[in-house]
């Protein structure tokens, strides 16, 4: 296998963006005990980084309570050129923030770029929004009173990120952390906590106070538990697995804070028959395998109407069979290495349980002659409603292909699921488009594209796929807190 993430790394041209301690209050803090960051593509050790302690975490709450305090003075327009600068930083490193993404993460590299670029965006577009926190004046019911309402920041946040967009996760939500005027602490995921520093760094080089932005490392529940026990720590923002938002949420309940859950998707693909076939083919596989299919809008049931059933079924398996699977600094590699272990398994079963109750493979279903972390992209003929890889979300290079016949049943198929993250609906007929999309019990739904995302987008899911949106003018008031005041008695 070709590509290694070693000599990437050592060709780095910032060196200092690989760092291996925590940053808290504006400093490197290294510590005895580690953890392991490992390449998922070979298995080879990159990093031994700072296993923070419950004592750094309230060191970490102390000094954003101390920064919090100055931050939300600072000018909007000055937290906004500090936050430009960063996303400046963010592009002017933008092939070392990569390299450092595809070792950890694995996703191939031109991924890790885009990811990048698309980190980056959220942080311009959260410098303008923050100097857009409106409040409002109300004619008053009071006699000689003026009533207002004024936007203030939260205060101390905090941010548990996950493994599979490393950098956009984070800066998705301290962009708008920060431009509110509050404070972050990040815990990002233990298989991807380099990427976190680098960012750190150019946080540090854009000239963001001490305390105002801070990454705390090492293993995730005793270290978001202790974070969520803080009752300074006044919002938290959460992206990963309903399981964990859960959990998270209920760790919270006794502070009684703001909570924003970007969690898990189960998203139906739908293809119907007048949607012209070559465009809904290439859709669904940037939908199904973008991310190596590790994305939770990923498309997790791909439901097509009868009549064109067999040709889609064959067309989307050809393609299928040219995706180029390797190590992520290959050039041309589609499929990298899965992030985790328990993702190649959770193929495995899902492939397993779908054979023994009926579907038949079209393409794909043995394990990768590369071994180790690699999942051969595999496609499903013939599935049903209630096999384990349309009722799960399979955050994996697996695709589950669910004939349908009427409009009416599709739809109600498509929201025979606890989540709502996002949907996908393939037609040219405008007029059914829109009643379908009206129907569809999902956050966001796409429309003859696979790619909707963007820092304008209200991003977040309906039921179990989370609270809150992250993303375009509703991002920011997840940080926000009004205040209304009375001033009343006005001499005439
Ligand atoms: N809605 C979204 O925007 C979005 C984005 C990315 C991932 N996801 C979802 O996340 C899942 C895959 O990501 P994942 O495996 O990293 O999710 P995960 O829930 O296992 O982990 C997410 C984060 O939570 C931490 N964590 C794990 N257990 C924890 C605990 N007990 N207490 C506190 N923190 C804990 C992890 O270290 C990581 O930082 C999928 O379900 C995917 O759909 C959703
Ligand atoms: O995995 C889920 C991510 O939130 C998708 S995206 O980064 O918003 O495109």
């Amino acid at each position: 296998m070709k590509g290694s993430a070693t000599p990437a790394l050592m060709r780095l041209k910032r060196q200092d963006l690989l760092q291996k301690c925590a940053y808290v209050n504006g400093a490197w803090l290294s510590k005895v005990e580690t953890i392991s960051v490992v390449d998922p593509a070979t298995g080879e050790k990159l990093a031994q980084v700072a296993a923070c302690e419950r004592s750094d975490v309230d060191t970490a709450v102390s000094f954003a309570i101390t920064a919090f305090q100055r931050w939300r003075d600072v000018l909007p327009s000055e937290r906004g050129a500090h936050l430009r600068k960063w996303a400046a930083g963010m592009r002017e490193n933008a092939e070392d923030l990569a390299a450092i993404m595809t070792a950890e993460q694995g996703k191939p590299l031109t991924e890790a770029r885009s990811e990048i670029s698309y980190a980056a965006s959220f942080l311009d577009w959260f410098a303008a929004e923050g100097e857009r926190a409106y409040g409002e004046t109300i004619p008053s019911h009071l006699a000689r009173s003026r009533l207002s309402v004024q936007m203030q920041p939260v205060g101390v946040t905090v941010a548990i990120t996950p493994w599979n967009f490393p950098s956009a996760m984070i800066t998705r939500k301290a962009g708008a952390a920060l431009a509110a005027g509050c404070t972050m602490i990040v815990k990002p995921a233990p298989e991807t906590p380099l990427s976190a520093l680098a960012l750190a760094r150019l946080a540090e080089d854009a000239g963001v106070p001490a305390g105002v932005f801070q990454v705390i490392t090492g293993e995730a529940a005793p270290l978001a538990k202790r974070l969520l026990d803080h009752s300074d720590v006044r919002a938290f923002s959460f992206t990963g697995s309903t399981e964990i938002g859960r959990i998270l949420l209920e760790q919270s309940a006794k502070t009684l804070r703001k909570a924003s859950l970007e969690l898990g998707g189960n998203a139906p693909f739908i293809v119907f028959d007048d949607a012209p076939l070559e465009t809904a083919v290439a859709g669904c596989m940037a939908a199904k395998f973008a991310t190596s299919g590790q994305d939770c809008l990923a498309a997790n049931r791909i439901y097509v109407q009868g009549g064109s059933y067999q040709r889609f079924v064959h067309e989307f398996a050809k393609a299928t069979s040219k995706l180029k699977v390797g190590n992520g600094f290959e050039p041309g590699v589609d499929i990298g290495p899965m992030t985790k272990p328990s993702v190649v398994e959770k193929c495995r079963r899902q492939i397993s349980e779908a054979l023994c109750a009926g579907a038949r493979i079209v393409v794909g279903g043995q394990d990768s002659p590369l071994g180790g972390n690699f999942v051969t992209p595999t496609v499903l003929a013939d599935v049903t409603d209630g096999m384990l890889i349309a009722k799960e979300e399979t955050f994996g290079p697996v695709a589950a292909i669910l004939p349908f016949d009427r409009e009416a049943e599709v739809v109600a198929r498509a929201n025979n699921s606890e989540m709502g993250l996002a949907a996908y609906v393939y037609t040219r007929d405008l007029n059914r488009a829109m009643r379908v999309t009206d129907q569809l019990e999902y956050g966001m739904v796409a429309v003859n594209t696979p790619k909707f995302t963007g820092a304008p987008i209200p991003f977040g899911g309906w039921k179990q796929s989370g609270l809150g949106r992250e993303g375009s003018r509703h991002g920011l008031t997840e940080y926000l807190e009004p205040k209304y005041v009375c001033i009343s008695n006005i001499a005439d």
